[in-house]
């Protein structure tokens, strides 16, 4: 589904990742790791096209997003939930939803088959559709900015760290959504701090050290690896 080779990119002169390459089959959940600053929110930029590959190939099935316009990106089958959300706070969880609607298909039976089937995956959303989305609570935000990024119908979801600062209960509810769309057969590409939280959940883990590939690990290797993992991240 996901495959980058030897991606090198970076912000102006700074060079953050080189020669990074990485896969994310359909139907798994890919867990990115590493420490603060090794380059995952930098990574998943990269994959949108918000920051330029240097050199390298991001492949989603035959496409090169690398060549790719950013604007292009989501219509190619990738749905983003940046870390911080960005939500339009002053809208409410409707409009906002719309807005995700906007950019998938057209006409008037597939939106509202759509929606419909966003509140059904999340229903404390659809008991709030006129609350404004800067009101709700942090875990709710995390929901609706998933809810969006669904809209369009993605092969490839990423998401930048979603269930941090949530309590376990929001915790729980925004994995089990993401153990919906890997059974759906969605690439699943997450970025997540905590090695208790993969554990039992990644069907796949791969480590970032200052910008390069540190260590793959596969579903197999995972547990047996676990003290290398915390290696890595030095936890
Ligand atoms: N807009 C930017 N301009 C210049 N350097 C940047 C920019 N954004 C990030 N960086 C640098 O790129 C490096 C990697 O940052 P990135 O956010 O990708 O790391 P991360 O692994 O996601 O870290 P964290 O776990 O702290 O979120 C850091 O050294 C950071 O300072």
């Amino acid at each position: 589904m996901l495959k980058i080779e030897g991606l090198t990119a970076g912000y102006g002169q700074a060079v953050i990742l080189r020669d990074v390459a990485l896969t994310a089959e359909a139907g798994e959940i890919t867990v990115l790791m590493g420490r603060n600053g090794a380059g995952k929110t930098t990574l998943m930029k990269s994959i949108m096209g918000l920051v330029k590959a240097q050199s390298g190939r991001i492949c989603l099935g035959e496409t090169d997003l690398a060549q790719l316009p950013p604007h292009k990106v989501p219509g190619s089958g990738v749905g983003y939930v940046p870390q911080g959300r960005r939500l339009f706070s002053e809208l409410t969880v409707a409009q906002n939803i719309e807005i995700g609607l906007g950019a998938g298909p057209k006409d008037p039976a597939s939106r509202r088959e759509t929606r419909d089937e966003m509140l059904e995956l999340f229903p404390r959303l659809a008991e709030r559709m006129n609350q404004r989305a800067g009101t709700l609570s942090g875990g709710e935000q995390q929901m609706l900015a998933t809810a969006r990024a669904l809209c369009l119908k993605p092969q490839l979801l990423l998401l930048d760290e979603p269930t941090e600062g949530l309590q376990p209960s929001m915790i729980e509810a925004i994995r089990q959504v993401m153990l919906q769309m890997r059974d759906r057969g969605l690439a699943v590409l997450l970025v997540e701090q905590r090695i208790d939280a993969v554990l039992d959940f990644a069907d796949r883990v791969s480590v970032l050290e200052m910008g390069r590939n540190a260590e793959d690990f596969t579903r197999a290797e995972i547990a047996p690896g676990e003290a290398r993992l915390r290696a890595h991240l030095g936890v």
